[in-house]
């Protein structure tokens, strides 16, 4: 509280004042109040600065987020404008101020739907933005494998286009709220006090111990066969997850935490002496450690810090080549058992595996389906499988597994009468049977048309009944297959689509969305090329099948998962 004559004369110096002035000596004075003591902050222009807060959410956080900072910044007197990225005039963008971007990564490391034009459009253009002083909060998901992808992007980008930051990229994790609030604070007192200057504001180093946004589920497993028939070269499950209530539509996935092996926990703490029953605390979870090795911590393939941690621990040099803790343990012992629980300190957590779900919420009502790939890969000379793979291989009928739903907003079904082209290499058939199923079950009336490859024509074609039965009830309208029968010079499924490229395009035309799921390498990549050839054919140009693609792209009528 202030005297009266003090109040007065307050009041006599703020009658002298416009409202922006005042504006402008509101943010002054709260820099002047946060600045130590001794040395008052200078502002260095005598207007307010003006803020644009842009938001790119899927479910929300980011909008909640950018509203907050908006109405922070506000009440420091800052003129603040915000806005959804899908809303934002990208015209607007090289006359902007202060720029702050609050955005999400969804998908596979990609931007949210509503974020994507303004992605595409400070990726595409060669323009520059060096007036622009910017700051980018990214939200994200340590869970996934490209943590915070999109604000990645966006930062380096408006920093390659010559715009200067006011605050080092910030990157959040489920549990954002604290950080972003204090980003956001250090934000506000640049612009409230000095200079604007590039902060580095340091991400923290550790996940989140669980995705708490996510709903989780327990399946229990009521099928379980190898699809593939005897004589084939690989392993590929058809597994089926009981799961009543649990909500989702075709083209969605589901996420699988994969658990460790029992037996090499067992291996991993009797080589460090450590008892497994002892109860501890690791990032937020309280257990036993054999329980937290079993089914939180990766153990199987450690990221360059774990390792760093394990060097620092027993006090070595330890290259950062890839490896796991039970190797880690056998070549570099710990000196002293009392040592693990600091190993677990620089231990991650295990990252979800993602599956296309391939049942039909209405077709197989209460199921979700998936197709496993055996993962093997050589490693010093001995076969290993991919953790997830060898989880789930191990499971039997009756086991129950621990999932959630992914949803996938840019893999959906057009409207029951419209055609549809799916390209579904190897597993990545998966959606494409979910698709059909549902388009039979709902009695849709769009034409269908599946592409499909493998290795081998008498093992390998995936759900080979459930095709033949839907091409002779007219729910599949054509189906194109490329096995490669061991074949040495067999068309691939990219040779296929260029066989009957006029017809493709004469689908896609007539109003057909295509699709795309499978691995990205090499099968993903050689059928976009061959795409492509067939649209510049029937446009006459190059230039005309690129436009051609990304006005299907636009009209999202082009989805692809590749993997
Ligand atoms: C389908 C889906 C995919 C996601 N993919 C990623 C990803 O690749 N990388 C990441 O860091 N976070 C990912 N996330 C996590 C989101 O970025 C995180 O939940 C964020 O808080 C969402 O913010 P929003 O509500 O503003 O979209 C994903 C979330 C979902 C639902």
């Amino acid at each position: 509280m202030l005297a009266e004559p003090k109040l007065k004369l307050l009041a006599d110096f703020i009658s002298q004042f416009s409202k922006e002035e005042l504006i402008w000596v509101n943010g002054y004075l709260s820099g002047w109040i946060a600045a130590p003591a001794t040395t008052p902050a200078e502002p260095v222009n005598a207007s307010p600065k003006k803020l644009t807060i842009a938001y790119g959410t899927e479910t929300g956080n980011s909008k909640k987020l950018a509203t907050d900072f908006a109405a922070k910044a506000k009440k420091k007197g800052l003129p603040t404008k915000l806005v959804s990225l899908d809303q934002y005039k990208l015209t607007e963008l090289p006359k902007e101020e202060y720029f702050i971007t609050v955005i999400s990564t969804q998908g596979d490391g990609e931007p949210p739907v509503t974020a994507q034009k303004f992605y595409d459009h400070i990726h595409n253009n060669g323009f520059k933005l060096p007036q622009l002083k910017y700051g980018v909060l990214a939200l994200g998901d340590t869970a996934y494998p490209l943590f915070c992808k999109t604000g990645e992007d966006v930062d380096k980008q408006l920093q390659y286009l010559g715009a200067q930051r006011i605050a080092g990229l910030q990157k959040c994790d489920l549990d954002y709220e604290a950080t972003a609030a204090q980003w956001f604070d250090k934000v506000i007192e640049q612009l409230t006090t000095s200079v604007p200057t590039e902060t580095t504001v340091t991400a923290p180093l550790v996940a989140a111990p669980k995705p708490a946004g996510k709903q989780y589920y327990e399946g229990i497993i009521q099928t379980h066969i190898n699809l593939t028939a005897k004589g084939s070269a690989k392993k590929i499950y058809y597994i089926e997850l009981l799961a009543e209530g649990v909500a989702f539509l075709p083209g969605d996935s589901i996420g699988i935490v994969p658990e460790s092996d029992a037996l090499l926990v067992d291996q991993i703490l009797q080589l460090a002496s450590v008892d497994g029953n002892k109860t501890i605390t690791w990032k937020n979870e309280t257990a036993t450690i054999r329980e937290l090795l079993i089914s939180k911590i990766n153990i199987s393939y450690l990221l360059e810090k774990s390792v760093k941690q394990y060097a620092t621990v027993v006090g070595q040099e330890i290259p950062a080549a890839k490896t796991d803790l039970l190797s880690l343990l056998k070549k570099y012992p710990l000196q002293n058992p009392a040592l693990f629980e600091q190993v677990l300190e620089g231990l991650t957590q295990n990252v979800p595996r993602i599956y296309n779900i391939a049942s039909s919420p209405v077709a197989h009502n209460g199921e979700v389906h998936i197709t496993v790939l055996r993962d093997v890969f050589i490693k010093e000379e001995k076969e290993h499988t991919g953790l997830c793979t060898h989880f789930l291989e191990n499971k039997k009928q009756g086991d129950t597994v621990r999932f959630f739903i992914q949803t996938n907003k840019r893999f959906r079904l057009p409207a029951a009468d419209k055609d549809i082209v799916m390209i579904g290499p190897g597993t990545g058939i998966a959606p494409f049977r979910s698709f059909v199923a549902e388009r039979d079950a709902t009695g849709a009336s769009g034409k269908n048309w599946l592409f499909f490859s493998e290795e081998q024509f008498t093992t390998d074609f995936l759900y080979q009944t459930e095709w033949q039965s839907w091409f002779e009830t007219d729910v599949l309208t054509k189906i194109s297959l490329a096995f490669h029968n061991g074949i040495e010079k067999a068309p691939t499924l990219a040779d296929k689509i260029l066989q009957q490229g006029k017809e493709i395009f004469e689908w896609l035309q007539a109003g057909a969305s295509l699709y795309l799921c499978g691995e990205k390498e090499p099968a993903g990549k050689a059928i976009e090329e061959a795409l492509l050839k067939v649209f510049s054919a029937e446009t006459g140009s190059e230039t005309n099948g690129k436009l051609f693609f990304e006005t299907l792209k636009n009209e999202n009528r082009y989805s692809k998962d590749l993997y």
